[in-house]
C-alpha cells in the first residue's frame, strides 16, 4: 500500500458507496471519526497529550519592600511581589507540586545604570529572593534570567558603545551575573540574552567555579518579538528601552536559523533549549524537539498571556478553557515544559481535575 501524508493513498477517498442522499438521509461510511469522540471516557482514552502539573515552570516579578504585591496592568492576575510574598508563591508553588520558578527583577530605577552593575550585586532582589526561597523551600527548582535588561537604563541585555549592542564583552558581564546567582543557590541559568558564545563561556565559568551541578537551560532560538510587551512593564524598562533588540534576537520570517542557533548552544553546553515567544512559534518548537531529541521548553510569553487573560476579563473568551487549549497545544508540538504565568491556574485546574 502506497503512503503518502501518512496515510495509505487507497485510502485517500474514503470507501463510500453511492446512496440516493434523496430516498435515505444515511451515508455508507466504513470509518466515521465520530465514534472516539462519542463521550468523555472515550476522548479520554484516545486523547494523546496530557499537561500535567510538572509540565509548569512558574515565572515571578520580585519588587523591592515589604509585604507588599503591586498589579502589573498589562498582566490581569500577575503581580510584582516583594520578597517575603515571592516565598509566600513559592509555598504555593510547592504545594501544587509545580517543580520549578523563574525570577525576574523590577530593579529601582535609580540602581540602574549603562552596565547593568546591580547585575552582579550579590545582594540584588534576585539573590534575596533565590536565597529567601532556597531557605524555606529547598525542594523547589529556582531558575534565573542571566541578561542585563532588568539593570541597564538603556532597557538592552547587554553593553552598548555607538549605539551597537558589544557581545563579547556583554558575555564577560554575563558570565559574572550567571556565577553571582549560582553562589546566591540558584539551580538553573537561563541565558535570554541572544550573544553569541555566551551558553559555553558560563558553562566554563560554573565548573571552574564548583557550580558543576547547575544547569543551563538556553533561550536557544528567541525571537524579536512584539509579546514582550507587558514584561518590559513588569520589570519597568519598557519606556527607557531605547531602539529594538533585533540585532540579537532572531527574525520572526526564520526557521532554519532557529535550528543552528540550538545546535550551537547543545554544543556549548545546554542541558535544556527554549523557544520563545510559544504561541506563534509553535512550529519552531516541534522542528527543534523532532531534530535535537533535547529537553525542549517553551515560554508562553506575557504578550500571550496578556492576550487570553484580557479577552477573558472582559468576557469575549472563556479564559480557563483558553489557558488549557493554548498549554497542551504546547505540549502537542513537543514541548517538555511550558514557561507561562498561567502556571499556578492550571496546575489548580489539573489538581482539581484528577
Ligand atoms: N532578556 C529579557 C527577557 N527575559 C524574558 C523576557 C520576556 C518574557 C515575557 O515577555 O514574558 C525578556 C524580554 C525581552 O527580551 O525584552
Ligand atoms: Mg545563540
Amino acid at each position: 500500500m502506497a503512503i503518502k501524508f501518512g496515510r495509505p493513498i487507497e485510502l485517500r477517498d474514503a470507501p463510500r458507496r453511492q446512496t440516493d442522499a434523496l430516498a435515505s438521509p444515511s451515508l455508507d461510511l466504513t470509518i466515521r471519526m465520530r465514534r472516539n469522540r462519542k463521550s468523555e471516557w472515550a476522548r479520554r482514552l484516545v486523547r494523546e497529550n496530557v499537561l500535567t502539573t510538572d509540565d509548569l515552570i512558574w515565572p515571578m516579578f520580585v519588587v523591592d519592600g515589604h509585604n507588599t504585591r503591586t498589579p502589573v496592568a498589562s498582566m490581569p492576575g500577575v503581580d510584582r511581589l516583594t520578597v517575603d510574598q515571592i516565598v509566600r508563591d513559592a509555598e504555593r508553588a510547592a504545594k501544587l507540586n509545580i517543580p520549578c520558578i523563574a525570577l525576574f527583577p523590577f530593579t529601582e530605577p535609580s540602581l540602574r545604570d549603562e552596565q547593568g552593575s546591580e547585575a552582579l550585586n550579590p545582594d540584588n532582589l534576585v539573590c534575596q529572593a533565590v536565597r529567601a526561597i532556597k531557605k524555606e523551600f529547598p525542594d523547589i527548582g529556582v531558575l534565573c534570567d542571566v541578561a542585563l535588561d532588568p539593570f541597564t537604563s538603556h532597557g538592552h541585555d547587554g553593553l552598548i558603545e555607538g549605539g551597537k549592542i558589544l557581545n563579547d564583552e556583554t558575555v564577560a558581564v554575563l558570565v559574572k551575573q550567571a556565577l553571582t546567582q549560582a553562589e546566591a543557590g540558584c539551580d538553573v541559568i537561563a541565558p535570554s540574552d541572544m550573544m553569541d558564545g555566551r551558553i559555553g563561556a558560563i558553562r566554563e565559568a560554573l565548573d571552574d567555579n564548583g557550580f558543576g551541578d547547575v544547569q543551563i537551560m538556553s533561550y536557544a532560538a528567541k525571537y524579536a518579538s512584539a509579546f514582550y510587551g507587558p514584561f518590559r512593564d513588569a520589570i519597568g524598562s519598557a519606556k527607557t528601552l531605547t531602539g529594538d533588540k533585533r540585532t540579537y534576537q532572531m527574525d520572526s520570517a526564520n526557521s532554519d536559523e532557529a535550528l543552528r542557533e540550538v545546535e550551537l548552544d547543545i554544543a556549548e553546553g545546554a542541558d535544556m533549549v527554549m523557544v520563545k515567544p510559544g504561541m506563534p512559534y509553535l512550529d519552531i518548537v516541534r522542528r527543534v524537539k523532532d531534530h535535537f531529541a533535547m529537553p525542549t521548553f517553551v515560554y508562553q510569553v506575557s504578550g500571550e498571556y496578556a492576550m487570553i487573560a484580557g479577552a477573558a476579563a472582559n468576557g469575549w473568551i472563556d479564559g480557563e478553557r483558553a489557558m488549557m487549549e493554548s498549554l497542551v497545544g504546547f505540549k502537542r508540538a513537543g514541548a517538555d515544559g511550558i514557561l507561562t504565568y498561567f502556571a499556578p491556574k492550571a496546575a489548580e485546574k489539573i489538581k482539581a481535575e484528577s
